[in-house]
């Protein structure tokens, strides 16, 4: 056993010598001419094809490093389980941590059936070339393997065009959401910005947001469609962007239908305050600040704007903020050239007209309590692709309201509770947000919880009972009277009264359609 030692130390001591020798008679070009020239011959016998994406480009940055690195890591984290050693990382504005291949470590992957191996290689730099920033240390590059009979045209520009795409979902989902507002009035940043930022971290997503499963899938697949959209919007000659109507009562999800939707699509969020919007020019270059992939946001419009009389006299919003008797615009300014406030057509325009197509993937949404107030035009397909009305809290959504806040399926409650909150819910008209105040209240007592709700939903369904009954008792009244009454009133009714408000109604809507030139 010692003699094989001492022999394995001479012939290590040997080598050694050798190597030296080696290094310093044979230049290190010849070395490297060599080395060459067996890497050609093997890859001559090889049945694979190589190729290497290195993280240094010359002196830039390789972009398709960075994506390749982005790519492997949502299937190294897939393969964590399994592998001994990954990298972890987390980015800069990231709170996500992403996992990558450690040193030297290997990745199989399979694209369109065509299998192939990722290898990230990292080694020693050797020499640090002139250039005008430093270089790492190290050399860090991934060798792409894959089978030659595998090599067809396109297959290697189709699967490296699918990395760089994942790479800047996995990107844009690791990276969190902003939220811009433009409340500094027309003031610009020290940047020249008209909007300005903050981290938008609001927990809200499909899963917690109370609303029936089928609408909700519905509202998801419609907004995966966009997002996936590309191809379709270019095909089709549309803009690539879609308008959502949020309408229904204080508290029933419309903003935190908004954060669902931005934290699903992985989109930044513009919250647009209309009523510091001075003109239709200010609103034009709000627009064009805005970046694509994102969610521009109006919310309560029928409160920013005066959408319901859409006179050439009194639309802009400077007369909404002096009040009913502010002064009165001497006329649209988007007919009459000037350009000086901001009115509901310009407003269209920021939405529809071509200036919303400076930039892409862009969705609008705007919010209202009440739809009835809002114009015709503004309601149009096309402009609000989809309108969801948000409704006062349903049995399917109590059922999300129970998971989220008392973490218990409705089985875990009781058959008998569970059928008498399902006969109360829908005839109390309480909003989601009433029922979650309930639920946070008692949330360390789920009995206590379930039975405060449901004597609250029983006292607002016989309270609502009590005001029907009201209702149409003065209804009642109202009817008897003028019966008493309509011996003399039956004539005017008949010649002018009634018919004359059907009239004047149509013929309001469709004069200001044309007159404005909106539609
Ligand atoms: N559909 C819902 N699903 C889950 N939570 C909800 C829902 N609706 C309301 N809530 C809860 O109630 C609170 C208020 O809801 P939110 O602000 O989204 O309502 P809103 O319709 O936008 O109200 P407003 O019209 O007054 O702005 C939220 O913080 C949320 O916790």
């Amino acid at each position: 056993m010692k003699e094989l030692w001492t022999t394995m130390a001479s012939l290590m001591g040997v080598l050694a010598f050798a190597q030296t020798l080696l290094h310093t008679v044979i230049p290190p070009e010849l070395r490297f001419a060599v080395l060459k020239l067996f890497q050609r011959l093997f890859n001559c016998f090889s049945s694979y094809c190589y190729y290497e994406i290195t993280e240094i480009d010359g002196v830039n940055t390789n972009e398709l490093y960075n994506a390749v690195q982005l790519y492997l890591s949502s299937s190294a984290s897939a393969a964590g389980a399994t592998s001994d050693r990954l990298s972890l990382t987390r980015g800069l504005n990231s709170s996500v941590i992403t996992f990558g291949l450690a040193n030297n470590d290997r990745l199989s992957d399979v694209f369109n059936g065509v299998s192939v191996v990722w290898e990230h290689i990292v080694t020693p730099r050797q020499s640090q070339t002139f250039s005008w920033r430093p270089l790492p240390e190290e050399k860090r590059g991934f060798t792409l393997r894959i089978n030659r009979r595998d090599k067809q045209p396109g297959v290697l520009e189709n699967y490296l065009d699918f990395i760089t795409q994942k790479a800047d979902e996995i990107k844009r989902k690791n990276q969190d959401r902003l939220l811009y507002t433009n409340s500094r009035g027309g003031c610009l940043d020290s940047r020249g910005h008209p909007w300005e930022s903050v981290p938008f971290k609001h927990p809200s997503t499909f899963e917690t947001l109370a609303m029936d499963p089928v609408k909700k899938a519905e509202i998801m697949s419609d907004l995966r469609d966009f997002a996936d959209g590309q191809a379709f919007y270019k095909r089709t000659g549309r803009a690539w962007k879609r308008g959502y109507l949020l309408y229904g009562p204080p508290g029933t999800g419309k903003s935190s239908m908004i954060a669902a939707m931005a934290n699903y699509l992985g989109y930044d969020i513009y919250d647009l305050e209309l009523t510091e919007v001075n003109t239709n020019s200010e609103l034009r270059k709000l627009l064009m600040k805005t970046s694509s992939k994102s969610i521009i946001v109006i919310e309560d419009i029928d409160c920013s704007i005066n959408l319901t009389n859409r006179n050439k006299n009194n639309t802009n919003v400077s007369d909404m903020r002096s009040g009913p008797s502010g002064p009165v615009a001497p006329g649209d300014p988007e007919h009459n050239g000037s350009n000086n406030s901001m009115t509901l057509s310009g407003l269209l325009n920021f939405t529809d007209g071509l200036w919303s197509c400076c930039g892409s993937e862009r969705i609008f949404v705007f919010t209202t309590n009440h739809i009835e107030k809002l114009d015709p035009a503004l309601l149009r397909s096309g402009r609000m692709d989809m309108h969801i009305f948000m409704s006062y809290c349903s049995f399917p959504s109590l059922k999300i309201l129970l998971k989220n806040y008392l973490g218990c399926d409705a089985d875990d409650i009781g058959k008998e509770v569970l059928g008498d909150l399902a006969a109360v819910i829908d005839e109390a008209e309480m909003t989601p947000a009433d029922v979650s105040e309930v639920l946070i209240k008692n949330r360390r007592d789920n009995d206590r919880a379930v039975k405060e709700l449901l004597a609250l939903l029983k006292k607002k369904m016989v309270d609502r009972r009590l005001r029907t009954v009201g209702e149409m008792e003065e209804v009642a009244e109202e009817e008897e009277k003028r019966a008493l009454d309509s011996p003399k009133e039956v004539g005017g009714a008949a010649t002018g009264g009634g018919g004359d408000d059907v009239e004047v109604d149509y013929k309001i809507g469709g004069e200001d359609e044309e007159d404005n030139g909106i539609i």
